[in-house]
């Protein structure tokens, strides 16, 4: 008999995690902790190493060293017991395209032990209840991920792991995936997610982890982040066609801008946005494949 533990706190702790292929370390010496109820973001660049740390959490990739444990059980010695405790949304779709949306998600309910209730409820979360008879063939790209969503969602699990969840999504399903993800954290349950979309994390993420090449480099709120690393930097074209950068953090070019404000010679003043994208690319001295 397992002996009785007290509920952890932590969702997920991941402590000194490394990742190797071969001898190239994808994943090195990563510590992260996530509490339950937050929504989670790993980011960074291509091939920073974000989806071979989930692998190691849903159990396709085993840790060269550390250890992931998920509610209080270790991923590799307690798997049987961490199997349904998560949904996971992967990037690439492997539906059954001969199915119907519906029965795609009869398959995995009895598969997973879900009740057949959920495959409606499921349905009409993400906006699938009328398509929900048709082919998945003929389903839009947008349509796939949604499908992979509400099947991820079939067993309620308490932790969700979404690899880019609105890729490919427009604006309306992009807002009903988020609404579904903050009602979950607000229901106590733990999500985590990758993403490249900036404006996305500012919008739903509680915290963010920004990796490169395997390595922590920032972890806090999206706004603490942007607080601390974004360049305050105003552009200004004069009448004569100059072009002016100056540093609204730096005395010297904040004495010359308010001169060329004075001056009355400016055709252009524009702020650069203080936006998460900028944050990002200073942290990581890269930029997205957008
Ligand atoms: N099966 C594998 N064999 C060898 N190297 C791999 C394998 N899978 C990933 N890698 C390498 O490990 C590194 C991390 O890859 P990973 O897929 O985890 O990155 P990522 O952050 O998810 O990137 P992306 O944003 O492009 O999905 C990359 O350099 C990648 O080439």
């Amino acid at each position: 008999m397992q002996p009785e533990r007290d509920a952890p706190s932590s969702a997920i702790r991941i402590q000194n995690l490394t990742v190797k292929y071969g001898d190239f370390t994808a994943v090195d010496s990563l510590d992260l902790e996530i509490p339950r109820g937050e929504l989670f973001g790993l980011l960074g660049p291509n091939g920073a190493g974000k989806s071979t740390t989930i692998r190691v959490m849903i159990g396709q990739r085993k840790p060269s060293s550390g250890t992931v444990q998920i509610l209080g059980h270790d991923v590799v010695r307690e798997w049987s017991t961490i199997k349904p405790l998560f949904g996971y949304v992967p990037d690439r779709e492997n539906h059954f395209e001969e199915f119907t949306g519906r029965r795609n998600l009869r398959f995995f309910a009895d598969l997973y032990g879900a009740p057949h209730e959920r495959i409606e409820s499921c349905l009409a979360m993400v906006e699938l209840d009328e398509a929900g008879d048709l082919p998945v063939k003929g389903y839009s790209l947008g349509m796939r991920r949604k499908l992979l969503l509400a099947r991820a969602l079939l067993h309620d699990p308490p932790i969700l792991y979404l690899d880019e969840p609105t890729a490919n999504l427009d604006i309306h399903s992009s807002a009903v995936v988020h609404r579904i993800l903050r009602e979950r954290v607000a229901a106590g349950k733990t999500v985590l997610l990758t993403t490249h979309n900036m404006p996305e994390v500012e919008a739903i993420c509680d915290r963010v982890a920004i990796i490169n090449r395997g390595k922590l480099i920032a972890l806090d709120t999206p706004t603490h982040l942007k607080q601390a690393h974004t360049e305050r930097k105003v552009d200004l074209v004069t009448v004569d066609h100059q072009r002016l950068v100056f540093d609204l953090d730096d005395a010297a070019d904040q004495q010359q801008f308010a001169e060329w404000i004075r001056s009355g010679k400016l055709a252009t003043i524009r702020t650069r946005e203080f936006d998460f994208h900028a944050t990002f690319l200073k942290l990581t001295g890269t930029a997205f494949d957008e």
